[in-house]
């Protein structure tokens, strides 16, 4: 158990709690969408404006594969888990935490950003869709899902870091 990957859908907490969790067990931390913007150079608006959804798809596929360090925290974008190569890749070389938060709560954080292209070309009811339809893969590729609901960042960093000693201790 090298890596420690958080995943699940936009405004979750990936990546608030992945740097809480990367301070907490003294282990570097990597955001795929920040690593994906240093290597091209580009927001992720702009990428997808310029190059498309696909392309974007192609860059977190080849972060994963590309990726060679160990004992660090990942936090990933919330489509990571559509191809199935990349779930395959994460469950392979680390652990796999979900933040399962409810929709209301999500939408309540991610409706206003102007970072996420997704949110902007859709509806609320378009975007509660897709948070549906990902769930399964959540689910699937998680090791351990990490409810979120009615817990303050601090708490979500703290459960995170227990599982992951508890599983060291194994
Ligand atoms: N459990 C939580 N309690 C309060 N605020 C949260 C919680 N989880 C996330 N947030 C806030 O919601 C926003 C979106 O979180 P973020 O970490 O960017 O999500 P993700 O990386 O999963 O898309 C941030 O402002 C973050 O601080
Ligand atoms: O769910 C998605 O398809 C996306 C989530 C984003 O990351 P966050 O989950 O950190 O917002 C980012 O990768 C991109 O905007 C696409
Ligand atoms: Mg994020």
């Amino acid at each position: 158990m090298n890596r420690i990957y958080l995943i699940g859908f936009m405004g979750c907490g990936k990546s608030a709690v992945g740097r809480r969790l990367s301070f907490l067990l003294k282990l570097p931390f990597y955001d795929m969408d920040k690593e994906i913007v240093r290597q091209t150079g580009k927001t992720i608006p702009e990428i997808f404006e310029q190059y498309g959804e696909r392309y974007f798809r192609d860059l977190e596929t080849q972060f994963l594969q590309n990726f060679k360090n160990d004992f660090c925290i990942i936090s990933t974008g919330g489509g990571v888990t559509m191809r199935k190569e990349n779930q395959k890749i994460m469950r392979n070389t680390g652990l796999v935490m979900f933040l399962d938060a409810p929709f209301r709560e999500i939408w309540r954080r991610i409706h206003r950003d102007p970072n996420r292209p997704i949110v902007r070309q859709s509806t609320r009811d378009e975007i509660e869709a897709l948070h549906k339809s990902r769930y399964r893969d959540y689910k699937q590729t998680a090791h351990i899902t990490i409810r979120t609901e009615f817990r303050t960042l601090r708490q979500i960093t703290q459960y995170a870091a227990f599982q992951v000693n508890r599983l060291k201790g194994e």
